[in-house]
């Protein structure tokens, strides 16, 4: 068959695959408008099909009845429009692009040749006979991924199924039309991947589902390990593998796996909102999606500020010889490492005994429980019992004495003097509650007026208390630093004790103190060891501490983890002690995955970067030609902001849409910005950024992270910002951001870890 005739035959199947696909589409349109409209009936006539009657409390009764029943029918029907409605989507991504590989495949002993097409959905024929196309997740779709034409095998419920594959083919399809077919080996689409890449960048992330490379797959398609960890260059594809991997996990356990019982955990809401397409695009819906800070704000009290992880890096970063800064930093070391958890351990075993602060509980003002009490009640419980068992038992005591005290209050002259806190419909809902009553006997009514109004009074305290608000965990913390005397101090604990007590006393936790805090407050109270949370992916796991690590070890004892992260990249102060990226910290069982391909930028981007990459691994750059990085050495007479213009607009001129300047810290951002703000349209990223878009954006290196660019411009690539071995992951995360040209800018003598490149890997200009 000749390559013509070939394709020909393959622009007929997809002509067949369209129109099969319009069948399907119109079937479910004519569905989709028959519940449509029966949706919008309901909706309509919602209130004239229920039988509203509030006259008698049977009625009301009889008319709740009614409600809910039509309001579950409106929402059954609204679930299966909404199904319709995903089901159409679907279809409509396919018929646009049906397919994107086929691999020809005969099952060993002496089968026929099957013909498998692959795409982001199956597909069956009219008689729902026949796939027409093969979910990428299927398990026979992972032949596509993992092997060159040859012997080959796939992992089925039932078993290994072994054979040949005879043909592996890739396609590119728009609007039912193929645009290119290729027939290839083991790497998927050298031609496909050289075309994608060499694209400009996106505001948004893309999947990249028909060129997803063996190593990737591996981490995609993994369902042993409970621990798994992916070493990964920059660029590799870690962030696309695990939001692939997500969507992988969603269809291989459909019905058991919804999007709540995924969690990813982004470095930063720039990134949540870049990432936030490929899971829809693959049409599956969004994951929970949070920063680590978020995570910890919903479950510290409102009242106590956490620095952010920005904050404090910006503090190292801009104050390193400021007053305190060499406390802060033992502090921040000492925070970081396990050691600090096993002292807080000691604390709480000598909380057993004493030291736990509990607060006052007030009625008006006026203390109806005190502290001393609490506490006395506290400790006189078995020793043997565990504290946040025993604070369980303080609380269902404290609810119990709240009762009483309810009851006593009622009966007073004040309570009746507060019954304008019941409006109308409190007074209906009283009655239905109190349907018994006589409304007609006023003592009757009057007892139950008073019930009320004392039950709204008391509601808030049972809240306080039922959320465990009547310990004072942030007084309680502070006297681990204050009160008590741990057995073996680290060095400068002193100083250590002194400046964390002074945060506590002003309600505030620096981002060292935010995990620990937690930690000792779910120690205490008990934590919410969060079951429903069944797979955590957490993304630039190189910035987490050792501290953090075993804090999410313990509250998601049963999660499935996946780990991503390059130490190559890890810019926050002391993340890499103890990091399970790196092989050798990790005792328990897990499984790890190294990707050494770099996709992002091109040839001569990764092979200048890997020159002064920290770590010591290979990193092999996919083949794609483009620029020499450029260093532009400043001479006396020339200004920073007419360099910076001349080269945005070359940039500019030569079709790169976005370009970041990536900056040391936010102080040189708002240098930079100030400098550009009146000349060219520029936009400046702070963390409070929730989403970007094409253009010139100025921002701190801490805030591209994950994030790429079609050029990086380094403002200041100069020996004076990046001279410290903690610089060079800054300068090699902020160049490795650049998809296809990357120029730094020195005006004094440039950063070693630049001159010390071979002369050949980068160009220089003198400006
Ligand atoms: N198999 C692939 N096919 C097509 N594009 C790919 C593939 N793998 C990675 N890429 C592309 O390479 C770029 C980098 O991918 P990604 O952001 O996932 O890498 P990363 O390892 O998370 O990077 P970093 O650690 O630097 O943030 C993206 O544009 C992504 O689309």
């Amino acid at each position: 068959m000749s390559d013509a005739n070939s394709r020909s035959n393959e622009q007929q199947r997809v002509d067949y695959v369209t129109r099969e696909i319009e069948m399907k589409e119109e079937k479910l349109y004519s569905k989709s408008s028959g519940v449509k409209e029966s949706v919008m009936d309901l909706r309509r006539n919602f209130w004239e099909d229920v039988t509203v009657n509030l006259d008698e409390p049977d009625d009301v009764i009889e008319t709740q009845a009614s409600i809910k029943q039509q309001s579950e029918l409106l929402s059954e029907r609204e679930r299966t429009h909404g199904k319709i409605s995903g089901e159409l989507k679907t279809l409509s991504r396919l018929k646009d692009s049906p397919y994107f590989g086929r691999i020809d495949f005969t099952e060993s002993p002496g089968n026929i040749k099957e013909q498998i097409y692959i795409g982001i959905a199956s597909l069956m024929d009219h008689d729902e006979e026949d796939f027409l196309v093969y979910d990428w997740r299927a398990p026979i779709s992972s032949l596509y991924y993992d092997y060159p034409p040859g012997d080959a095998a796939y992992e089925t419920i039932d078993g290994t199924i072994s054979g040949e594959i005879s043909l592996k083919r890739q396609f590119i399809i728009r609007r039912g039309l193929i645009q290119g077919m290729f027939d290839t080996g083991v790497t998927i689409g050298d031609q496909l991947l050289q075309q994608t890449l060499g694209n400009n960048a996106s505001t948004t992330m893309k999947s990249i589902v028909a060129t997803i490379q063996q190593e990737q797959n591996k981490i995609i398609r993994n369902e042993r390990s409970k621990l798994l960890i992916v070493q990964g260059a920059a660029g590799s594809g870690k962030t696309s593998a695990a939001l692939q991997r997500i969507a992988y996990l969603m269809y291989r356990y459909r019905g058991e796996l919804n999007p709540d019982n995924v969690v990813l955990f982004s470095p930063n809401p720039l990134f949540s909102s870049y990432v936030s397409n490929v899971l829809p695009e693959l049409g599956e819906e969004n994951v929970r999606q949070l920063t680590f800070q978020d995570y910890l704000q919903n479950r510290i009290e409102k009242n106590m500020t956490i620095e952010s992880p920005f904050e404090q890096m910006e503090y190292v970063l801009t104050q390193a010889d400021a007053d305190g800064n060499a406390v802060r930093m033992k502090n921040i070391n000492y925070k970081s490492s396990a050691d600090f958890k096993h002292l807080i351990d000691q604390f709480v075993v000598h909380l057993e005994s004493k030291g736990i602060q509990f607060k006052n509980i007030t009625l008006q003002k006026q203390i109806i429980i005190s502290s001393d009490e609490i506490r006395d009640y506290f400790y006189a419980l078995d020793s043997t019992i565990a504290i946040p068992n025993k604070m369980e038992l303080v609380l269902k005591w404290l609810l119990k004495e709240l009762r009483k005290r309810q009851k006593s209050e009622k009966d007073k002259d004040w309570i009746l003097e507060r019954a304008e806190l019941l409006d109308k419909e409190d007074y209906l809902k009283a009655y239905q509650e109190n349907q018994e009553i006589d409304v007609d006997d006023p003592a009757l009514e009057e007892e139950m007026l008073r019930s009320e109004v004392a039950k709204r009074i008391f509601a808030p305290i049972k809240k306080r208390i039922k959320r465990m608000e009547f310990v004072n965990v942030p007084a309680t913390y502070r006297q681990l630093f204050v009160e008590w005397t741990p057995d073996i101090a680290t060095q400068d604990w002193n100083e250590i004790c002194d400046q964390t007590a002074e945060n506590l006393l002003n309600r505030f936790l620096p981002w060292e103190d935010a995990t620990p805090y937690l930690y000792f407050r779910n120690s205490i109270l008990g934590a919410d060891s969060s079951r429903s949370v069944r797979y955590l992916f957490i993304d630039e796991a190189q910035d987490f501490s050792e501290f953090q690590f075993a804090y999410l070890h313990d509250v998601f004892p049963y999660t499935r983890m996946t780990l991503l992260g390059d130490v190559n990249q890890a810019i926050f102060a002391n993340t890499a002690d103890g990091n399970p990226l790196i092989p050798g910290k990790v005792e328990e069982h897990h499984e790890r995955i190294t990707l050494t391909k770099s996709y992002r930028s091109t040839r001569q981007i990764v092979e200048f970067t890997s020159c002064f990459a920290p770590g010591k691994e290979k990193i092999e750059p996919f083949n794609r030609e483009g620029f020499l990085p450029q260093l532009i050495r400043l001479n006396k007479k020339t200004e920073l902001d007419q360099t910076l213009m001349e080269n945005l607009r070359k940039l500019q001129d030569s079709g790169n849409e976005t370009i970041a300047i990536i900056c040391k810290t936010m102080e040189e951002s708002h240098g930079v910005y100030t400098l550009l703000n009146d000349k060219i349209p520029v936009k400046q990223i702070t963390e409070e950024t929730y989403a970007f878009e094409k253009g010139i954006l100025i921002l701190p290196v801490y805030l591209a992270k994950g994030i790429e660019f079609d050029a990086v411009i380094i403002p200041d690539a100069s020996i004076q910002s990046y001279s410290r071995e903690e610089d060079r992951t800054l300068l090699y995360t902020a160049c490795t951001r650049a998809m296809h040209h990357l120029i730094m800018i020195s005006r004094a003598e440039p950063s070693e870890f630049i001159l010390n490149t071979p002369r050949d890997k980068y160009e220089e200009k003198i400006m």
